[in-house]
């Protein structure tokens, strides 16, 4: 992996409005409110079901809000230029997204009572979500087998880095009560209590119909269906004509493109990564 990158701190980001000179002022200077909340993940854990959910959940299941605004201008990235521009001027408690490692994330948020939702996925299905994805993205090199991305994956040689240092590093903060660590199978394994744990962390209360309005409008179906989540309205300009951010959209998917030989490596890889954390983390192994 070489080009279409930009590196900062040894860490490849897409090359679309990432700049060192942003991730630096992000990091050094960009304030994070008390009242913020943040939604955290590494790329294809379900940043954008979670970036849904929480929305509707402030709009108390009214869809109009996730139909109308593009789903980056509701919960923008800090990271890149667009998004860092746009949080600076918004008043008020913002909704903010992020891929960052804990070590390049504003400092501010470490002095704060900012809540943060980090969303975990299996990291094999992190990896295949991965591999569609950035084979559609026209702002990243793209992995020209799976075998080349799984060598990319397990050195850590891919955007936002390694998944295994990403996850240890927010794992870190697990014991703070503004940090909820939440899973994408918990999320698909019964979705409305992963909102009544959203809603009892962010002190939100629903009403019986407003939350199956919740679970209804962000469901796989609902968000393929609207073009404000779905980006088909970059479709073209950054994703290729044929590409869909919502491709499966289910577990375990890594079992129909593992060689057996690959999985070994990877249950080998975890073990020797991520032994030393509480296993009960990670609900899929
Ligand atoms: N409402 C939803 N229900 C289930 N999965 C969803 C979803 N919305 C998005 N996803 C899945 O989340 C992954 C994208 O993650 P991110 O938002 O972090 O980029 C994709 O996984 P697959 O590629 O496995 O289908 C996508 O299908
Ligand atoms: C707007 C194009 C775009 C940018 C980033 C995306 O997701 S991720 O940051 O790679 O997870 C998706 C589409």
């Amino acid at each position: 992996m070489t080009g279409k990158f930009v590196w900062f701190e040894g860490i490849p980001f897409p090359s679309l409005d990432y700049s060192p000179e942003i991730l630096r002022e992000v990091q050094e200077s960009f304030l994070v409110k008390d009242e913020d909340v943040l939604l955290l993940t590494f790329p294809k854990s379900g940043t954008n079901w979670l970036i849904e959910t929480v929305c509707l959940i402030y709009s108390k299941g009214d869809p109009k809000w996730v139909q109308s605004e593009p789903i980056w201008n509701r919960s923008p990235w800090v990271e890149n230029k667009y998004g860092y521009e746009l949080l600076k001027e918004k008043e008020g408690p913002r909704l903010i997204s992020s891929h960052l490692p804990i070590q390049l994330f504003p400092k501010s948020f470490f002095n704060s009572k900012a809540k943060m939702i980090y969303l975990i996925r299996n990291p094999r299905d992190v990896f295949v979500s991965g591999y569609f994805f950035w084979r559609i993205a026209k702002f990243v090199e793209k992995p020209e087998s799976l075998e080349e991305y799984f060598e990319w994956f397990i050195r850590g040689n891919m955007p936002f880095g390694s998944w295994f240092d990403h996850t240890r590093g927010w794992m870190s903060m697990r014991d703070k009560e503004n940090f909820l660590i939440l899973s994408y199978e918990e999320m698909k394994w019964d979705m409305r209590s992963a909102v009544e744990k959203i809603c009892q962390f962010l002190g939100k209360k629903l009403e019986p119909e407003e939350l199956d309005s919740v679970l209804r409008n962000s469901s796989f179906q609902a968000m393929k269906e609207n073009n404000m989540s779905n980006y088909s309205l970059v479709k073209g300009l950054h994703l290729e004509e044929n590409g869909h951010l919502l491709r499966k959209g289910v577990t375990g998917d890594w079992k129909n493109h593992f060689t057996v030989a690959q999985a070994e490596i990877f249950d080998k890889l975890f073990q020797e990564k991520m032994a030393d954390l509480p296993q009960e983390l990670f609900p899929w192994e």
